[in-house]
Order: C-alpha cells, then sequence, then structure tokens
C-alpha cells in the first residue's frame, strides 16, 4: 500500500488529498494545514516529530478515507531508513502521563529506591527497570501482587523458592493458599473495584439495536455460586469438566464456579471438529462438558450439543443460544441449563458458597495450544497462570478499575482466560459480544459499550479494513488495542490505530504455556507497527546463533530465542508430554541457567525493536543461507497481485511448480500452518517422482 506515497510530505498536493478521498473544499484547509505543521518540522531526521505533531493536532480523524491516512503516514516517512533508523514509531509516550500509568506510577515509588541515581522517569528509566525485573523478580512480584486484586487466604512465606534444582521454573510464592476465582469476584484491595461496579458487559447478536445487557461483580458473584453450588450436586471434587462454547456471559459464570468450587475447567475451542472435541476430552477424562445446543454466528445457527455429542460419553449441560429452552434432545444422562440449575432449589442460600482455598500450584486450568508446530500440548493453568495474566495487562496495557475491555476469542484460547482475568483481577469491566466479530454489529458493540482497549488477531483485523464494515463507527473511547497470534500486517495496524486517533496497538508474543508473552509493547515507549518495543516486564531471553551461543544484549541480530527458565506463571508440566523434553532437552546453559525452548526465530533490530521471523521449524536453507519464512513471504505477496496470500513452506533451486490452492491450511485458531503444507507438497513431489 505504500504505493499511496509520496517521496516525501512535500510532494503531496491538494489533488492527491482528493484523489485520496476528501471533498475539494476539505482538502484545501487539510492541505494547508499539513503544510503549516510540515514547515515546524523542516529539519534532516525530523518525520517521528513531525507525525507525532500531526497526530497530536488530530489533523487525521477516524471518518477520513484510509486512503488519505496512508497517503500521510507512507510520505512522512518516505526517506526514513530502517535499517540505519529501525522500525519508524507512530506513537510516543508523554513523559508527565507516564507518571499516571500503573507502572509508572509504581516506578516512581520504587525507582529511586532499586535504581538510585540512575532512576529518571518512567520513560527514560523504562528499559532499566525491566532489566530489573528479571533480574530480581523477587522484587517485582512482591509489588505487583499488591496491586491486583488477589486475597491470600495464606500469605506465601517468600516470592521465590529456587532450592529444588530439578525444578528449572523455580516455586513462586510458597506456602500460599487462595481461590483465584474469589479473587475475581471480591473487590479485594482496589479501592475502585466494588461490588456495584460493572463486571460483564454483553449484547447477542441480532440485538445491535438494544441497549448493551451488564451484571455488576455483585450480581457476578452470585451467579457464580449458584452455579458453583449445582456443580456439587452433580460432580465430585477435583473432577476435570470441560467448556465447550462460545464464550459468553453464561460461560464465564460456569468458568469461574468451575474454579471456585475447586474443579479444574478444560477448555475447548468451540470451532473444533467432532474428532478435536473428543481427543480432548479423552487426554483430560473430563467427567462432564458444559456446551450450548448451537451456536450463532454472522446470522446463521451451527449446530454444537450434536458435534459434542459425537465422540463424547461424558455428561453434557445444554445452555440454550437462546431463550430458556434447550432447542435439541438430549442423551438421557444429559442435563438442560435449566434442571442442572434447579438442583439448587432445595438449598437454603443458593447463592451462597464457601470457596476451596488450594495452593498456588494446584491446576485451575487445562488449555490446548493452537498445534502449528505438532500435536496441540494439553497445558495445565495453575493458580500462579491468572496473576500473570493480569500482570500483564496492569504492566503493558495499564488495565484499571472503569476500564472496558473486549477480545474477541474463546476460552479455549489463551486469550480467553487470560482476558477474563485481566479484567476482573484489575477490577475493568468484560466486554462479550455474543456473535460474530467480524461484521459492524461487533463493532457497534464496541462502540455502544464505550470499550476502552480492544484487542484484536491480524487475520481479524485484516477483514474490518477490507471490508469497510466499521465506517462511521465511534470507536474514540478506545485507548488502546492489543494484536497477537501472528505477526500482524503494518498496513492494517495503520488502519486499526487509526480508528481512535492513532491510539497504541500493543503488540504480544508468548504462548499458552507461558500464560504471558515474552515480547510485548509498552506505554512507557515509542511504538512502531508491527514490532515489539520490549522483552515483557520480568521475562528474560537470549536471542541465539546457529552454535547455540547467545548474541550480546544490546546488538541487533537474528536468532532463536531461548527464555529464562523463572517465567512466573509458566507451565512446569503438560497432561500429554514430557515437559522437560518438550521445553529444556538440549537447550543451551547461558548464565547458569538452562533456557526454555519456545522455538521462535526472533529479529532484534536496530534501535531496539523485536520482530518475529517465524518459527525455527519453518527456517529454510536457500543456497546456504538461512532465511526464514516471514522475510520470504512478502516478496512473494509483491510478485503479482492474483496472489492473495502467500506461506513459504519449502524451498526449491528452481521455482518451476505453481499450484493453485483457494486457501491454505490453518489451525482453529487461524493461525496458518506451514508444517502441513510442507507436508502436502512432499506428498504431491513424493508422488509425482514415482509416475
Ligand atoms: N504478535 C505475534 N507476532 C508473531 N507471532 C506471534 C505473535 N503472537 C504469537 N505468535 C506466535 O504464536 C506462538 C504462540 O502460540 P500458541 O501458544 O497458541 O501455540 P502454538 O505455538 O501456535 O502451538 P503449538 O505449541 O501447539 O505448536 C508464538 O510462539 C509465536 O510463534
Amino acid at each position: 500500500m505504500a504505493a499511496a506515497a509520496k517521496s516525501s510530505i512535500w510532494e503531496i498536493t491538494a489533488e492527491d488529498i482528493t484523489a485520496a478521498g476528501l471533498s475539494s473544499a476539505d482538502a484545501a484547509g487539510f492541505y494547508k494545514e499539513l503544510r503549516r505543521v510540515a514547515e515546524a518540522h523542516m529539519g534532516e531526521g525530523s518525520e517521528a516529530e513531525l507525525w507525532r505533531d500531526l497526530v497530536e493536532r488530530r489533523l487525521l480523524k477516524p471518518s477520513h478515507p484510509h486512503e488519505l491516512h496512508q497517503l500521510v503516514y507512507y510520505s512522512v516517512y518516505a526517506e526514513w531508513d530502517v535499517s540505519v533508523r529501525g522500525p519508524p514509531p507512530y506513537w510516543f509516550p508523554s513523559k508527565i502521563h507516564s507518571k499516571d500509568t500503573k507502572l509508572g506510577r509504581v516506578m516512581e515509588i520504587h525507582g529511586p529506591k532499586l535504581l538510585g541515581s540512575l532512576y529518571h522517569d518512567p520513560v527514560t528509566s523504562f528499559s532499566l527497570f525491566q532489566k530489573l525485573t528479571i533480574e530480581h523478580p523477587e522484587v517485582y512480584w512482591s509489588i505487583v501482587i499488591k496491586e491486583l486484586s488477589l486475597i491470600f487466604h495464606e500469605p506465601p512465606k517468600t516470592i521465590l523458592d529456587t532450592s529444588d534444582k530439578s525444578n528449572n521454573g523455580g516455586t513462586w510464592f510458597p506456602g500460599a493458599i487462595m481461590n483465584i476465582a474469589e479473587c475475581c469476584l471480591l473487590p479485594g484491595n482496589l479501592p475502585n473495584k466494588t461490588d456495584d461496579s460493572m463486571a460483564i458487559i454483553w449484547r447477542n447478536e441480532g440485538f445491535d439495536d438494544d441497549p448493551v445487557n451488564y451484571l455488576t461483580y455483585r450480581e457476578l458473584r452470585d451467579q457464580v455460586m449458584l452455579v458453583a453450588n449445582a456443580l456439587d450436586m452433580t460432580f465430585t471434587k477435583g473432577d476435570m469438566i470441560a467448556i465447550d462454547m462460545p464464550m459468553t456471559s453464561t460461560a464465564v459464570i460456569i468458568y469461574l464456579a468451575i474454579i471456585l468450587a475447586g474443579y479444574v475447567a478444560v477448555t475447548i475451542a468451540d470451532s473444533f471438529a467432532a474428532n478435536e472435541i473428543a481427543t480432548r476430552m479423552r487426554i483430560t477424562k473430563s467427567k462432564g462438558i458444559f456446551t450450548q445446543d448451537f451456536i450463532i454466528r454472522g446470522g446463521k445457527k451451527f449446530p454444537l450439543y450434536s458435534r459434542v455429542v459425537e465422540g463424547c460419553q461424558s455428561k453434557a449441560i445444554v445452555v440454550p443460544v437462546r431463550g430458556d429452552n434447550v432447542g435439541v434432545s438430549l442423551r438421557s444422562h444429559d442435563l438442560s441449563w435449566n434442571d442442572f440449575i434447579s438442583s439448587t432449589a432445595a438449598l437454603p442460600n443458593p447463592v451462597n458458597y464457601p470457596p476451596v482455598y488450594q495452593p498456588m500450584e494446584a491446576m485451575t486450568n487445562i488449555l490446548f495450544s493452537s498445534g502449528t508446530t505438532g500435536d496441540p500440548k494439553a497445558i495445565p493453568w495453575t493458580q500462579l497462570s491468572p496473576i500473570r495474566n493480569a500482570s500483564e495487562a496492569w504492566a503493558h496495557c495499564n488495565m484499571r478499575a472503569g476500564d472496558v475491555y473486549c477480545w474477541p476469542t474463546n476460552l479455549g484460547w489463551v486469550m480467553g482466560p487470560s482476558t477474563l482475568y485481566s479484567s476482573f483481577l484489575n477490577g475493568a469491566a468484560l466486554a462479550l459480544y455474543h456473535g460474530s466479530p467480524l461484521g459492524r454489529s461487533f463493532g457497534k458493540f464496541v462502540q455502544d459499550a464505550s470499550v476502552t482497549v480492544l484487542g484484536t488477531v491480524p487475520s481479524i483485523v485484516k477483514t474490518w479494513k477490507s471490508s469497510k464494515c466499521m465506517e462511521g463507527l465511534d470507536w474514540t473511547k478506545i485507548r488502546g488495542f492489543g494484536t497477537t497470534g501472528e505477526n500482524s500486517d503494518i498496513d492494517d495496524d495503520l488502519w486499526l490505530s487509526s480508528r481512535a486517533y492513532y491510539q497504541p496497538v500493543i503488540e504480544l508474543c508468548g504462548g499458552t504455556e507461558l500464560a504471558s508473552s515474552y515480547l510485548a509493547g509498552s506505554l512507557l515507549q515509542p511504538q512502531a507497527f508491527g514490532a515489539f518495543s520490549t522483552p515483557s516486564m520480568s521475562a528474560g531471553f537470549a536471542i541465539l546463533d546457529d552454535q547455540g551461543i547467545p548474541y550480546p544484549d544490546d546488538q541487533p541480530c537474528v536468532g532463536e530465542v531461548g527464555l529464562f527458565p523463572l517465567h512466573m506463571g509458566a507451565s512446569q508440566k503438560l497432561l500429554n508430554a514430557d515437559h522437560n523434553k518438550v521445553y529444556f532437552d538440549g537447550m543451551p546453559v547461558y548464565r547458569g541457567m538452562k533456557l526454555r525452548r519456545h522455538g521462535d526465530i526472533v529479529q532484534r533490530t536496530v534501535g531496539g525493536y523485536y520482530i518475529i521471523q517465524g518459527r525455527a521449524d519453518d527456517t529454510m536453507n536457500l543456497g546456504g543461507i538461512k532465511t526464514s519464512s516471514v522475510e520470504i513471504e512478502p516478496l512473494w505477496h509483491r510478485a503479482d497481485e492474483r496472489v492473495l496470500e502467500t506461506a513459504a513452506a519449502y524451498a526449491f533451486v528452481q521455482v518451476s511448480h505453481v499450484k493453485v490452492v483457494p486457501e491454505f491450511p490453518r489451525t482453529a485458531s487461524n493461525k496458518l500452518l506451514r508444517r502441513v503444507l510442507r507436508d502436502r507438497v512432499k506428498q504431491e513431489f513424493s508422488s509425482r517422482s514415482k509416475l
């Protein structure tokens, strides 16, 4: 899309502005103002200051055509040499406002004590402070647990115990006892999280013009306790109980009830086929499954109950997608939602429930990784994982009471539980749209629910931008976006950010098994599209060369990442694989630590940004030069405009074979499956060679 750019901002004419979609009258005013601002930033190397000034003056508006945003942004940065100056920044922290952020305030209090005269302010001292959180995780976590709404039934004896040498990940908060679901439901120590604060805001697809629905924290607690009582009527303590349904307010209530009552939630994404659901039920030996009769999505009705019971005998408890009655006939041992809830009718106080307190390492949730690199892993989350989730939103997105957090996903993907905990443990409201996130109705919900932080994955943003379905909606309450899952596209993020007068798009990369990111954006640093500005708080890593030797810390480089093993909240076992073998075997030792495998190729750019270059497994050898799939793909993409999407899966000496495919194989979470493509190509070639 950079074709829309001029070689400098000075080349832009009023005609270009009209060509980008403004009326001649508006174009004249815009042109005049653009020149005026540009004149104030004439010096060489002043692109970032010019862009910052343009954004602060709100010259570019969400109502302007995207072509105009492209024209200005790409022309401002036309001369910017990425190889010398790193990725160009589009968002800048303010030294004054940074002190009001959650992390900034903590840095102002503790920075001078911890860093002495090296501490200046949250912006200047951010990187130094981040390094401190890696070197002294016990200091960081002792601060963070006071910032979240955590209630310890028994306080931890200490923050981190590394005396067990067989445990690479360390023992966190030893001796502590709590119930993390209870922490979600009670105000805890957060003054602005009250029983009357908004906890969940939701809307059913098809009810676009109705007011949004609300649940306060008190109402949420009552409903969770009711379901917890009903669970005790049907299940035995410690049982694994699955949830396979869209992430609705009812699904969230069920999830919290399972954990409040001391069971383990097995969360399975609602997009899986019957055999995939059955596999996950079998691996976890789940005793029951919460599901829906149907899913309503994008105006269509899809069967869900029939898919769930196809390969699974466990008791299903079936929530009706609309109304009070289930729209399918159930097997004799299954229960309708109404019958399940009615089982509490004889209790004297069904909305009262004593939480089951457990140690920090107790399992609370089994999640499955996407299966991009092989079979999906069954990953147990403990009570530490939710704390890690919430701390990331706190530190990197400044999540706080009063925020409305929306991230269209499912409880079966890492972002489902992560968004839930990030909302409730920070006292924010969780916004849930019961329907497809791909169309305008979702965007209208974002507007009507006054969402302040909106999370995305790249494929959704691409659809929103290309369909223009969000035109005319007001997203200006949004103060920050999030993106994760795959590399995001610079132009798509330009579009996204421009919907809210260029609020930051915080890029996050991590893994289900980390319960967090290891690379992130930060509101205390300038942000560049499609790039991470920092290792996440308290996440250390080394970038390894081909021999497994770490590159020096601040040097631009590309290599496989090796994570520092003391990563609070990360997995310490897998249900269906050997944890040590998967994450530690064969990894180098660095500064006395056995590094943890993650499998991503990471580039550290000039200027200290990070870009993911794909998976180590997807790296190809082109004439002796190791090249990542992500480096090759954009080149092919530009080769012919009929190419809709590119996936580099295999390297040939000479390109002689073009196969047109309608779509690429993807995981259920929509990630490109290069390994499947590679297998198909291999198969095709081996069958040809036999001919
Ligand atoms: N913002 C991002 N940019 C680029 N890649 C990302 C980003 N966020 C996540 N990823 C990719 O997704 C991975 C994490 O995804 P997830 O935990 O769902 O499992 P997976 O690695 O896809 O599946 P499996 O472990 O089964 O192969 C990261 O390691 C990274 O490769």
